[in-house]
C-alpha cells in the first residue's frame, strides 16, 4: 500500500548537532532525488552527494540514503539525508525538498506510515515514541521489549484463544439442540477461566509497564517545618527546594524527577498545611491540595519529636479516601530511636538517615514488584482496553447458559484486546495516537 504524498521532516532533534537527518518518504523519491543530487543512488548504500539548490548551488554536502519500498522503515520509498546538523542549513535544505514537491509531515506519519503498512502494529509504534520519550532506563529497556513485540505477542496470543474458543460456542449456536452439552463436553467455561486468567496476568505486566512509562507522583505534605524541603532535596540529591527554620517557607509546589531503581518519580515538595492569613501562603496551601489531587501517592512527614498531632489526624482526614499516604518521621537525629510506633519509617532528611528504606517503601506503595524481563512498556490506553476485556469475559461467564449472549461478549473482548495492537481501531483514535508523536517520527 502506498500513500499519495510525498512528506519530509527533520528528524534529528531541533537545535544545533554534529550531523542532521532529513527524511522522505512517499511517491516521487526518483525524480526529487534527480533534482537535488544529480544521480541514482544503489539502495540501502551509503553515498557521498552534493545537496544542490534549484540555481544549481551546494545547499550542504552530507550522505545519501535510499530505500526503496517495500523495504523501508515506513515501507513506502524513503529517502534520508544526513547533513550538517545545523538548524539553517537543514532548513534550507528542508525547503528544497518542499519546492520539489515533498510536503511538511504531521507530527508522527512516518510511523503511523508504517503502522498503516503492516511494518508495525500499533503497540509497537506507541513503543517507538515511549523509547524516545522514555525517562529511565528500565522504562527504555521496557520500550524496546514492546517494540520488539513482546506486548503484541501476549495479545495475539489471547486473541488467539479467544477466537477458538468463539469458534466453538458459535458451531453451537447452527445446532442449538446440541448446545450445552457441547460446549461442556468441550470444557469451554474451562477455557474462559484460562483466558481470564492470562488476561490478569497481562494487565499486571501492563500495570508495571504503565508506571515506567508515566511516573509515579509523590506528594510531599505535612506541617510547617516539618522538613518537607530538606526531604525533597536528600531525595533529588540536589538543593532544588528552599530549607529554612522559617515555617511558611515553600510557597509554591516545587517538582523534581528523581529515578528510583529505574522508575521515574515526579516528587513535588508543597507548602506545609496549616491556618494562615497570609495571602501567598494560602494560594501555596491551595495548591498543595490541587496536587494532592493529581498524586499517586502522599507521603505526610512528621515530627518525630511531636508525633502525629491533632493537626495531622486533621491533615489525614481531609485527604481523598482513595489516595494511599505514607507516614513517615522526620528528624530522628533529635530524637534517636524514639518517636513513631514499630513499623513506622523514621528518617533523619537532615543527617540522611533512614533514606535507604524510605526509597524502597515509597517503591512497593506505588506498586513497583522490581524489574523483570517480562516487563514492556504500556499505555493507560492499553490498561483500559485490558480492563474492558475483563469486563466482558465476567459477562460471559456469567451468560454462559444463554449461548448468544455469551458468544456476544466473547466477540466484544476480542475486539477490545485488539484495539491494542491496532487490528480493530477507529481513524480518531489513530489521530490522537499519532499527532502526539514528534515531527519526523
Ligand atoms: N538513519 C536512520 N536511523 C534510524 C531510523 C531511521 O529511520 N533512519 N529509525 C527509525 O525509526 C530507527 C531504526 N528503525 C528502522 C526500522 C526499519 C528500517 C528498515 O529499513 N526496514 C526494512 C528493512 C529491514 C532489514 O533490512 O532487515 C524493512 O522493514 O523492510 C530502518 C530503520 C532508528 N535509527
Ligand atoms: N535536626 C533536623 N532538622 C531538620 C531535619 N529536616 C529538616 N530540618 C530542619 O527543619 C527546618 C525546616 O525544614 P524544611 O525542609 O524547610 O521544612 P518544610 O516542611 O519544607 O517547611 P515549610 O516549607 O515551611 O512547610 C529547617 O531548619 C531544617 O534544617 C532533620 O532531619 N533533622
Ligand atoms: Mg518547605
Amino acid at each position: 500500500m502506498t500513500t499519495s504524498e510525498l512528506i519530509a521532516a527533520v528528524a534529528t532533534a531541533p537545535g544545533r548537532g554534529g550531523v542532521g537527518v532529513i527524511r522522505l518518504s512517499g511517491p516521487g523519491l526518483a525524480a526529487l532525488t534527480q533534482a537535488l543530487i544529480g544521480r541514482e543512488l544503489t539502495p540501502r548504500h551509503a553515498h557521498f552527494a552534493r545537496f544542490k539548490a534549484a540555481d544549481g548551488a551546494v545547499i550542504d554536502e552530507g550522505i545519501a540514503l535510499w530505500f526503496p519500498g517495500p523495504n523501508s522503515f515506513t515501507g513506502e520509498d524513503v529517502l534520508e539525508l544526513q547533513g550538517h546538523g545545523g538548524p539553517v542549513v537543514l532548513a534550507m535544505l528542508l525547503k528544497r525538498c518542499i519546492e520539489l514537491g515533498a510536503r511538511h509531515a504531521e507530527a508522527g506519519e512516518f510511523s503511523k506510515r508504517a503502522f498503516l503498512n503492516g511494518k508495525l502494529d500499533l503497540a509497537q509504534a506507541e513503543a517507538v515514541a515511549d523509547l524516545i520519550d522514555a525517562q529511565s532506563e528500565a522504562a527504555a529497556r521496557s520500550a524496546l521489549k514492546s517494540l520488539d513485540g513482546a506486548f503484541s505477542r501476549e495479545v495475539h496470543q489471547l486473541v488467539d484463544q479467544l477466537i477458538t474458543l468463539r469458534m466453538l460456542v458459535e458451531a453451537t449456536l447452527d445446532f442449538p439442540e446440541e448446545d450445552i452439552d457441547f460446549l461442556e463436553a468441550a470444557d469451554a467455561r474451562g477455557k474462559l477461566a484460562g483466558i481470564a486468567a492470562q488476561l490478569h496476568a497481562v494487565l499486571a505486566t501492563a500495570t508495571q509497564g504503565r508506571l515506567l512509562r508515566e511516573g509515579a507522583h509523590i506528594v510531599l505534605i505535612g506541617q510547617p517545618n516539618v522538613g518537607k524541603s530538606s526531604l525533597m532535596n536528600a531525595l533529588a540529591g540536589e538543593d532544588v527546594a528552599i530549607v529554612t527554620d522559617i515555617a511558611g517557607t515553600t510557597r509554591d509546589t516545587v517538582r523534581e524527577l528523581i529515578q528510583l531503581d529505574g522508575v521515574p518519580v515526579h516528587i513535588i515538595d508543597t507548602a506545609g498545611l496549616r491556618e494562615t492569613d497570609d495571602v501567598v501562603e494560602k494560594i501555596g496551601i491551595e495548591r498543595t491540595w490541587a496536587a494532592i489531587e493529581k498524586a499517586d501517592l502522599a507521603l505526610l512527614l512528621l515530627d518525630s519529636r511531636e508525633g502525629v498531632t491533632a493537626h495531622d489526624q486533621a491533615i489525614l482526614e481531609r485527604l481523598p479516601a482513595t489516595l494511599p499516604v505514607l507516614r513517615v518521621f522526620n528528624k530522628i537525629d533529635l530524637t534517636g530511636e524514639a518517636g513513631g510506633e514499630a513499623g513506622d519509617l523514621r528518617v533523619s532528611a537532615k543527617a540522611g538517615l533512614g533514606l535507604a528504606a524510605l526509597r524502597q517503601a515509597l517503591l512497593a506503595r506505588v506498586g513497583w514488584q522490581g524489574e523483570s524481563d517480562a516487563v514492556f512498556i504500556a499505555r493507560e490506553r492499553h490498561l483500559d482496553a485490558i480492563r474492558r476485556a475483563q469486563g466482558h469475559l465476567d459477562s460471559a461467564e456469567a451468560a454462559y447458559l444463554q449461548i448468544e449472549l455469551f458468544a456476544e461478549e466473547l466477540r466484544l473482548a476480542q475486539n477490545a484486546l485488539s484495539e491494542i495492537t491496532g487490528a480493530f481501531t477507529s481513524d480518531d483514535l489513530l489521530g490522537v495516537i499519532f499527532s502526539r508523536f514528534c515531527i519526523g517520527k
